[in-house]
């Protein structure tokens, strides 16, 4: 039986639809232009933080694996805040409509896959905030929506709810508002095809849409490539609790929210969503044998083999059940040591998409673990907006790489020689 990650419904209890939280006309009409004056701070609250469970710091940060570029540790540091405060107001609303969750808010786009007022809203902030800290010439972002749906008649009232849950969020740190045209231009910001020259954001507004739906773990995934490397990223992961998920029967009472951050060459790093102070590096666990091991997957089987992942555990000697859980949360959870393994083997045909991975992977590296392809090679984020490579993503230390790589590879013969008997 899989070990399923849930929450107490108590914490996704419904709500007034969002647009009825939003006091209306609580800003004065402004462009994007105004200078950001007066910004206030983030709202404190403390919390028990580091978890306990997390190891001490180490002294040296974690060695960095390829596709991570190698620089100094002072590099990136403007960029870095600037990520983190974009995926952090991103996450809060992300919060208030998860919260207000109607079916309302459920789009069809035309691939049928469930988009929400929250994916564009998110995309949207995570735009207009890294234009805000980061005013440059060159600005170029990778990002999964695109506002045409949004432009349609029928859009119409969404794309004003939206405009409010915007505005509503980085008030608490911006004196500006935006209006609907602003939201949309934000949006499309996101259709660079980045590529192996300059430098690219890489955006995943809401990764895990099904698992945001259901009320379930969801993650804020935001990298920046320089040269086709991923330099750094971060994950805001609203759903997960602080401490770790491997013990499920202490994180029912748990506080969540957590916002995982790594800059190539300075290690990885935890603090909670809702207090920017409490930070803790963070590591891969350094387990060695497989049967401590355990191994996280998707939670939707149509993203991934489980009946694959379950011979390839077999054939390690892995013990424990598989840990299903939604979005690149499983490479935060995995950095810090809830679990030793992450295996992710999608159908025949799908084509991973770079905004999946770049923010998971640069953390899960700099925590000292590191992720490849199932035959062994670097993840390759240079190529534009998919990634190219074979077969699946295995994620695990480095101690554990060449057996589960070899497990990997056995097991996918042994499937593909199973199925060209039938
Ligand atoms: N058919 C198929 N196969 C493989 N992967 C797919 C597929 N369809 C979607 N996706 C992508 O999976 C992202 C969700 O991440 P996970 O698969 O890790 O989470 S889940 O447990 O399955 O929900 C999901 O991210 P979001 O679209 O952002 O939710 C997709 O990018
Ligand atoms: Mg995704």
């Amino acid at each position: 039986m899989a070990s399923r990650v849930r929450f107490s419904r108590t914490i996704f209890s419904p709500l007034p639809s969002a647009s009825a939280l939003i006091p209306s006309g609580s800003l004065p009409p402004a462009s994007l232009s105004l200078p950001l004056s007066n910004p206030k701070p983030y709202r404190r609250l403390r919390l028990p933080f580091p978890p306990s469970h997390l190891p001490p710091p180490r002294s040296s940060p974690a060695g960095s694996a390829s596709p991570v570029a190698a620089m100094s540790s002072s590099s990136y540091d403007k960029e870095l805040a600037a990520a983190k405060k974009a995926a952090s107001l991103a996450a809060r609303l992300c919060q208030k409509v998860q919260k207000a969750l109607l079916t309302s808010d459920v789009q069809s786009k035309a691939d049928k896959s469930p988009v929400t007022v929250a994916d564009y809203g998110s995309q949207a902030i995570v735009s207009l905030v890294l234009r805000k800290e980061l005013p440059s010439e060159s600005f170029s972002l990778v990002a999964e929506e695109d506002s045409a749906d949004l432009r349609k008649d029928e859009a119409q009232e969404t794309l004003k709810r939206i405009t409010e849950l915007v505005n509503d969020t980085i008030s608490s740190e911006y004196s500006m508002s935006v209006s609907d045209e602003d939201v949309l231009i934000a949006i499309d910001s996101g259709k660079s095809e980045g590529g192996p020259v300059g430098q690219h954001w890489v955006l995943d507004p809401i990764d895990g849409t099904k698992g945001f739906l259901r009320g379930d773990q969801y993650a804020i995934a935001l990298a920046l490539l320089d040269e086709g490397k991923v330099v750094l990223g971060v994950l805001g992961c609203p759903n997960l609790p602080h401490t770790s998920i491997a013990n499920l029967d202490r994180h029912s009472q748990n506080k969540i929210g957590c916002l995982f951050y790594a800059k190539t060459g300075d290690g990885a790093y935890m603090q909670s969503l809702s207090d920017p102070s409490s930070n803790a590096k963070i590591h891969v666990t350094a387990t060695e044998n497989p049967a401590d091991a355990s191994f996280f997957e998707s939670y939707e089987a149509a993203h991934s083999l489980h009946d694959l992942s379950k011979a390839i555990a077999e054939k390690l000697g892995v013990q424990a059940p598989p840990v299903r859980i939604d979005s690149q949360a499983k490479y935060g959870a995995l950095a810090r040591g809830d679990g030793a393994i992450y295996l992710r083997f999608p159908h025949k045909g799908y084509r991973e998409k770079i905004w999946d991975h770049a923010a998971g992977c640069i953390v899960v590296a700099e925590a000292g673990g590191f992720a490849t392809d199932a035959a062994g090679n670097a993840l390759d984020f240079s190529k534009g907006r998919y990634l190219d490579l074979d077969t699946g993503i295995i994620v695990t230390n480095k101690k554990l790489m060449p057996s589960l790589l070899n497990a990997v590879q056995e097991s996918i013969k042994a499937k593909n020689q199973s199925a060209s008997h039938l």
